[in-house]
């Protein structure tokens, strides 16, 4: 939230950077804006905008030396710097077992390689010597026959090490990339819910499996880079130098500028890598959301605009990667011309006049330059793995972002335990206002009413008048800026939150099920084992309770789809009622849990709702029907998020100037 400002001074500061990217962006964000001038952004949007001020930041002329991305996304209290943060974080995941082996036999494969370019060139030397002597081939070959063993020996050593160490590299990889996964998933599930209505879920899983793997490709084969391809460039250097001093400074003389322009290299991958894996994110974002909407796309006859939408998103993306590759390939390109080939035609003009002064044998060429070669592969490794780690500290910096995020809904450390046997039941909200991040309004104003045990409250009013926003606070999907709600007399903020939840049974207006079978939605989070016969009994009395059985025993064992896409409106909504009651909390929250039903059904719910509130359950109920209000002991009338009447339905109708009487039941819908 903090990062909306930033963002938008970004746009504003530099407005000859504003491309139609960013200008298209900012106006999709208005556009999306429900009737509130402030800039109000979705996930999406802010992502859009996030792309296209990068895009901004990289494509336009005035600008082009200084993209902000990166500091949009800076986290608050990082104060460790994400190098040592990666460090840390390698420390932590790092599969030492496989690993150390790993690295090892990396360093003794650099060292074998070194000793194998020495035996070659001894091998030749002594073949030449005994063709120019004209000497005897049985000699020659009882000479060189000790030296092509054991030059066999390290050649078959290298291919079995390299596959040993491919594997164990291979596997330290996948097992760190899932507990990085696995890491970020732990901290993105357990954030309160306004997060992900600001953070679109296909983007979130970008971060979960493209950054984790950016990341871990890097972390994995960081130190034994480091380790390996040093040594390989000390020991060649050593050695090349003691074969040719004057040969080894001519080579090692480009060094420096190679040197600095691998450091340009590594600044622009890092800058890159943030705005491709945004673009990326941006990708997934568009896909995830139009495949999530598919009906509504396809009925809206949209297929057409969705299609353009992720072209735009696609070709956006590539655009950023052309851009990397180019400007990559083109400071690599520089590097290596500097720091092989310029080097290469005096390198061998000069051997070539030793060899002609009698000052380097064939063999010592030939071991030179595959040392030459072996001090190259060194040097373009670290490169190589200096990028990597630049790429990592850009790309690590939202994952740190996620893994560090503390949830603004969380149990307090020494928050109070409460069993749900122990808990009676009562809710009360006192002077209770809520505002959504980024809102200027109050979607719930200094709102004040108790549930007791025993008791159904309705929550009536207008649509947008704060039923829903009510709800989320007494489950505490969110926390209210001023008042508290309490359950017992304890307020909310002061409880552990699992033990909290555990008292509460909640149906959403859109019922959430998996695609698990219909058994598992209904024990779904009542830590039972649906196998054991007795919690069967439990299960299938609570589905008995929401009318379902009849459809339910209809049902085959098989999972019933993504969020439940195989049952209709109304036996979703059946199913989440089950659920609820099958938690035997002693508090339910409804959000228009009758709304998809019909009559018959409707009035079965609402008198099992009584009956629950006649063994003491304590029920809230978001109402637009008649039949549940109805049934209600008291009726709580909203406006604007404010209480404006409170009661029973036969006081409220014999009110004169009932609000609830004139405007609230004459809308109220009756079948
Ligand atoms: N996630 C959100 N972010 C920002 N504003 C929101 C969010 N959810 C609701 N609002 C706003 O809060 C206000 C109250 O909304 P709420 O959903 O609580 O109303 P409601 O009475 O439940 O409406 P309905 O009967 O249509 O479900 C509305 O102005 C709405 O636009």
């Amino acid at each position: 939230m903090m990062q909306q400002p930033v963002r938008l001074c970004s746009i504003q500061h530099r407005p000859h950077g504003v491309t139609h990217e960013v200008r298209t962006a900012i106006r999709w964000s208005k556009s999306s804006d429900t009737g509130n001038s402030s800039f109000r952004l979705d996930g999406s949007a802010k992502l859009r905008i996030s792309s296209a001020v990068a895009f901004a930041a990289c494509f336009t002329k005035k600008d082009r030396r200084q993209p902000k991305i990166s500091q949009l996304s800076e986290p608050e209290g990082m104060t460790q710097t994400l190098t040592s943060r990666l460090a840390a974080e390698f420390r932590a995941e790092a599969k030492p077992l496989l690993l150390i082996p790993a690295t090892l036999i990396s360093m003794s494969l650099a060292g074998t390689a070194s000793l194998r370019a020495f035996l070659t060139g001894r091998l030749l030397d002594i073949a030449l010597d005994s063709a120019k002597t004209g000497g005897d081939p049985a000699g020659a070959f009882h000479a060189l026959a000790p030296i092509a063993g054991f030059y066999f020996a390290c050649a078959l050593y290298g291919y079995v090490a390299n596959v040993v160490q491919g594997i164990l590299f291979a596997l330290a990889r996948w097992k760190m990339s899932m507990s990085m996964r696995q890491k970020l998933f732990k901290a993105l599930i357990r954030q309160e819910v306004g997060f992900f209505e600001q953070n679109s879920s296909g983007a979130l899983v970008s971060r979960l499996t493209n950054d984790t793997d950016q990341l871990q490709n890097v972390l994995n084969r960081a130190p034994e880079n480091l380790v390996t391809n040093l040594m390989r460039l000390v020991i060649s250097l050593v050695l090349m130098a003691k074969q040719h001093t004057l040969l080894t400074l001519v080579s090692v003389a480009p060094l420096p500028l190679a040197f600095l322009l691998v450091k340009k290299t590594g600044q622009v991958v890092g800058r890159y890598s943030v705005l491709q894996n945004d673009s990326l994110a941006r990708v997934n974002a568009v896909a995830s959301e139009a495949i999530a909407n598919v009906r509504a796309v396809q009925i809206a006859g949209a297929e057409q605009t969705e299609v353009q939408e992720y072209c735009k998103a696609t070709n956006n993306y590539l655009k950023v990667i052309e851009r990397t590759l180019f400007k990559e390939t083109a400071l690599r390109f520089v590097s290596t011309l500097l720091n092989d080939a310029l080097s290469d035609v005096p390198l061998l003009c000069l051997s070539c006049w030793f060899i002609a002064c009698g000052q380097l044998t064939m063999g010592q060429f030939y071991t030179y330059r595959t040392l030459l070669w072996s001090y190259r592969r060194g040097f373009r490794e670290l490169a190589e793995l200096f990028t990597g780690v630049s790429r990592a500290q850009a790309v690590s910096r939202r994952y740190f972002d996620l893994t560090d995020r503390q949830p603004t809904v969380y149990s307090k450390p020494a928050a109070m335990r409460l069993p749900q046997e122990s808990v009676t039941g009562r809710l009360s909200l006192q002077g209770v206002s809520f505002q959504y991040p980024g809102q200027d309004k109050w979607a719930v104003q200094n709102v004040t009413f108790d549930v007791n045990p025993g008791e159904i409250v309705a929550l009536v009013g207008a649509s947008g008048a704060g039923k829903s926003s009510i709800l989320r606070l007494c489950a505490r999907l969110a926390d209210p800026q001023e008042g508290s709600v309490r359950l017992d007399g304890h307020d909310l903020r002061d409880l552990d939150l699992q033990d909290f939840r555990r008292c509460i049974g909640v149906v959403d207006q859109d019922p959430a099920l998996f695609d698990r079978t219909v058994w598992e939605n209904v024990g779904y989070g009542c830590n039972i084992d649906i196998e054991d016969s007795s919690k069967q009994e439990q299960l299938a009395e609570a589905v008995n309770a929401a009318q379902a059985t009849k459809f339910v025993e209809a049902l085959p064992a098989e999972p019933l789809g993504e969020r439940g896409s195989r049952l209709s409106g109304g036996q979703r909504q059946r199913l989440a009622i089950a659920r609820a009651i099958a938690r035997g909390a002693p508090v339910l929250l409804m959000d228009e849990p009758t709304s998809a039903l019909d009559g018959e059904t409707e009035e079965a719910v609402a008198s099992t709702l009584s009956r629950l509130a006649s063994r003491g359950r304590a029920v809230l109920v978001a109402a637009h029907r008649l039949r549940t209000v109805a049934r209600a002991h008291r009726i709580v009338v909203l406006e604007d998020g404010r209480v404006v009447e409170e009661g029973r339905r036969e006081q409220l109708l014999e009110e004169p100037n009932s609000r609830y009487r004139a405007t609230v039941e004459p809308s109220m819908e009756v079948d």
